[in-house]
Formats: C-alpha cells, sequence, structure tokens
C-alpha cells in the first residue's frame, strides 16, 4: 500500500471511531442505528505524523530563536487616506509558540490552538449512518476531539464553545462575540492560531466578517463539514484536523481568515458556498483556492499575501450591527420592496442584481430616494460569479457578491462611515477602480 493510501485509511479510521463515539453519546437515538463495528485498534501511527511534529517541533524553535531576535516584525501597515481603516495588516510581532502552561497534559514543545465552536453539522448525530439531513448537536467540540486523539500530537487544544445552533440560526450577538473572542485569543502570546467550528450555510459570512475586523498574522481556520459525524465518509474530522495543522503552520500566517473543507484551502475573502451539500462544496471566484492539502500536510501556491483593497475595519467595541438587507433583482421587481425595507429598519440595502449589477429603473429610482434619507445602496450581480459595475447611484460591490457585499457593508457603517466612505472602500476592491466617488 502507498503511503498516501495509508493515510486515507488512517482518517476513515478517524472517522469512524469519530463516528463509534458519537453513536454512544446519543442513546436516545441508538435503537435506530445501524451498529458500528471493528475500528477498536488503535491504527499504526502514519509517517507523516512523525515527520508533521518533527516539523513543527523545529519550527516552533525556528520561530522561538527569531522571536529574541526580530521581537517586533512589520511589514509595514499603512492607514488608508480615507479613514481609519488599514488595508495592509502585517503589523503582529512574530511569536514563538509554547509558554509556560500548567493545563493537563500540555505539553510545552507544541503550539497552542484554540477552537471557537458554534455548531453546524460537523458536530451532528443523525439517526443513521446514511442519514445526512436529520441530525441533532448534542455533542460539543470536546467531543469531537475525544473522538480524534491523533489531533493532540499537532497541538495543544483548548475548546471554547460559543454556541450550538445551525449556522442559519447565529445571531450577530454570536457573531460579535466570536470576533471579540478570537481577537483576544490571537493577542495571546502562548497562542499560535485559532480555529473556528461552524455550519456550512452562512461560513462565507461569519469567515469575511472575521477577515474584515480582526487585524493579525496569525491564522484564523474555519472549518466545517457537508456531513454529520455520523455519516459514511463523514468530513468534518479531517477537515478539523487539517484545520489545526494549518493553524499552527507557519506557511499559514499573513494568509487572512482561511476554509479548510475537502482537502482545499480557501480564502474567506473569496470562497463561496456552492454546492449546497457536496463534500467539496466551497468554490472560489477566480483566484480564492490559495492552497490545498497533500498527506495533511497545507501546501500553498502563492507566498503570503491579501485581496487587493481588503481592508481591516476597527470594530471591536461595536454591541450590535447595523441591519443591511438585499433585494433580489428580476423584471418587474416591485420598487416598493425599497422603501419597506428601510420602514423595516434597514441602514443600507444590496441589490443582487441581474447580469453585472443592472437593476429594474423602478427600484433604482427607489434607491435614489431612500439612498437621499442617507440609506447605503450598494448592487452586486446574482450569477454565480462576476464582477458588479456601478448601476446609476448605486455603490458597485466589484467582485463580492451579495452575502459578502452586505457583510462589508454592514461593518463599514457600524465603523460609522459615510455614503463616500463606503463608495471608496469598494471602489478600492478593483485593481484598477472606478472612482466613481
Ligand atoms: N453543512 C452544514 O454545516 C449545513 C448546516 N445546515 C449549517 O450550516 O449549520
Amino acid at each position: 500500500m502507498s503511503g498516501r493510501g495509508a493515510d486515507s485509511s488512517h482518517i476513515s479510521n478517524i472517522s469512524l471511531r469519530a463516528a463509534q463515539h458519537m453513536l454512544s453519546i446519543d442513546t436516545a437515538a441508538s435503537a435506530h442505528r445501524v451498529p458500528v463495528t471493528a475500528q477498536t485498534k488503535k491504527p499504526p501511527r502514519p509517517t507523516y505524523s512523525e515527520i508533521g511534529t518533527g516539523l513543527i517541533i523545529s519550527g516552533a524553535f525556528v520561530a522561538a530563536i527569531l522571536g529574541f531576535i526580530i521581537p517586533y516584525w512589520n511589514t509595514g501597515a499603512r492607514l488608508s487616506p480615507l479613514d481609519s481603516t488599514v488595508y495592509l495588516q502585517h503589523t503582529t510581532p512574530i511569536i514563538p509558540s509554547g509558554g509556560d502552561h500548567s493545563r493537563h497534559g500540555h505539553n510545552t514543545s507544541l503550539p497552542n490552538i484554540t477552537i471557537f465552536a458554534t455548531g453546524g453539522t460537523i458536530p451532528g448525530q443523525s439517526i443513521s449512518p446514511t442519514n445526512n439531513g436529520n441530525y441533532d448537536l448534542t455533542a460539543s467540540a470536546q467531543d469531537l476531539l475525544a473522538a480524534m486523539p491523533e489531533i493532540k500530537t499537532y497541538a495543544n487544544i483548548q475548546t471554547r464553545q460559543l454556541s450550538q445552533v445551525l449556522s442559519t440560526d447565529l445571531t450577530q450577538q454570536t457573531l460579535l462575540t466570536l470576533q471579540r473572542a478570537v481577537a483576544a485569543e490571537l493577542a495571546k502570546q502562548e497562542v499560535t492560531g485559532v480555529v473556528i467550528t461552524h455550519g456550512t450555510d452562512t461560513l462565507e459570512e461569519t469567515c469575511f466578517h472575521l477577515e474584515l475586523t480582526i487585524n493579525t498574522s496569525k491564522p484564523i481556520v474555519c472549518a466545517a463539514a457537508t456531513r454529520p459525524a455520523t455519516a459514511l465518509s463523514a468530513d468534518g474530522a479531517a477537515n478539523l484536523l487539517q484545520s489545526v495543522v494549518l493553524a499552527t503552520a507557519a506557511n499559514g500566517r499573513d494568509r487572512g481568515v482561511m476554509i479548510i473543507v475537502n482537502d482545499k484551502i480557501s480564502s474567506a475573502f473569496f470562497a463561496a458556498k456552492n454546492p449546497a451539500s457536496h463534500a467539496n462544496t466551497f468554490y472560489n471566484a477566480e483566484v480564492g483556492t490559495i492552497g490545498y492539502f497533500l498527506d495533511h500536510r497545507p501546501y500553498f501556491y502563492f507566498t503570503p499575501s491579501r485581496a487587493v483593497g481588503a481592508p481591516y475595519l476597527d470594530i471591536s467595541s461595536a454591541r450590535s450591527l447595523p441591519q443591511v438587507e438585499i433585494l433580489y433583482s428580476h423584471p418587474e421587481q416591485n420598487p416598493g420592496l425599497v422603501e419597506a425595507a428601510v420602514q423595516l429598519g434597514a441602514k443600507g440595502i444590496v441589490f443582487a442584481a441581474n447580469g453585472d449589477g443592472s437593476v429594474p429603473v423602478g427600484v433604482l429610482k427607489a434607491a435614489e430616494v431612500v439612498q437621499r434619507k442617507g440609506v447605503v445602496v450598494v448592487v452586486t450581480y446574482k450569477v454565480p460569479n462576476g464582477c458588479a459595475v456601478p448601476s446609476g447611484i448605486a455603490i458597485a460591490s466589484a467582485h463580492l457578491n451579495p452575502v459578502k457585499a452586505r457583510i462589508l457593508l454592514r461593518v463599514a457603517l457600524a465603523r460609522g462611515m459615510d455614503h463616500g466612505r463606503i463608495c471608496a472602500l469598494f471602489d478600492r476592491l478593483r485593481p484598477d477602480p472606478w472612482t466613481v466617488c
């Protein structure tokens, strides 16, 4: 058997042990379940694990030396002329991992990773291994980790369960709590990176929000699953393990927020969910796939880089976020929807527009009216991929899809930016700005 074949079977063992573990947790539904047998023997330690551990230890050693020699590493954050928005963000000092903790089982030669768990399919326990859609969320992040002891060879891991919901139900309060908690955790010298477990449905929105609002060089990695932990070929265990590996990786720094699903490393700036339930659910607009996992080791196509015009917007003191609604365009759309959205509290409106940004003329006129009252209007595209161009009065989202444009607009409004600044913010997302603001 080749090395890779051996690794694949190792991971399916992890999934099966995860499944066994989940099955043993949920006693209420156990009568309906197909018993899982075999796989009780610990699999032989794979070669990649030893190599990975060795690399991490040497990486930590080199980082520790660099930490003494180069106490502060600043590749030149520059302030926006528009605002205190930082467009390039490499200000965090390089910090040696490790530290003197007294936690039980702490290994000072390993990096420290914190996992923030929010729910989604990844901890899901379905009524049978062939049922992917009907599951409950009674397993915690700790339960997931207990089912995959291999993960402890990569890092000392702490978990924080922030919520246990499907991602469609994630509130802005949880989002803001997550944002502050992740930023606070990464500010700790001994923490090398963080992992967030989350449902796939709105993962791109949460990750994009964190991308805009956390200024760090350290890796922030989002892990999800398209199948519950109890499923045949459950994908969560491997995605979680790889997320932890990436959060510890020296080459995972300075790349913004990343998503790991199906061996693919996606930039949160570009990733979008599609199709809904396939294991390969995240596709990337154009350049969004920045790397991949081979034998559970991360490889990148590029040296660290950030998307053109990627802003950092400090909203650390925000306790709530302004309401921004998305209106889906089509011929004969009722212009009254625009005013209705405003009456219902919208401070911003995003049009998921036809083609590359066209909105029916009546709707555009209605948008002009609310814009005069201070509501900010952004036009995006409803097609899977594209680049929206300015449509009459509206700000164009460039390549940001409707949900990402909504997140950027909401954060900009939370930052207190006015129409002109928000327009310039979006305008910078193109290498060759329109300068329409
Ligand atoms: N695969 C998933 O995680 C989907 C789930 N409905 C969620 O977003 O929470």
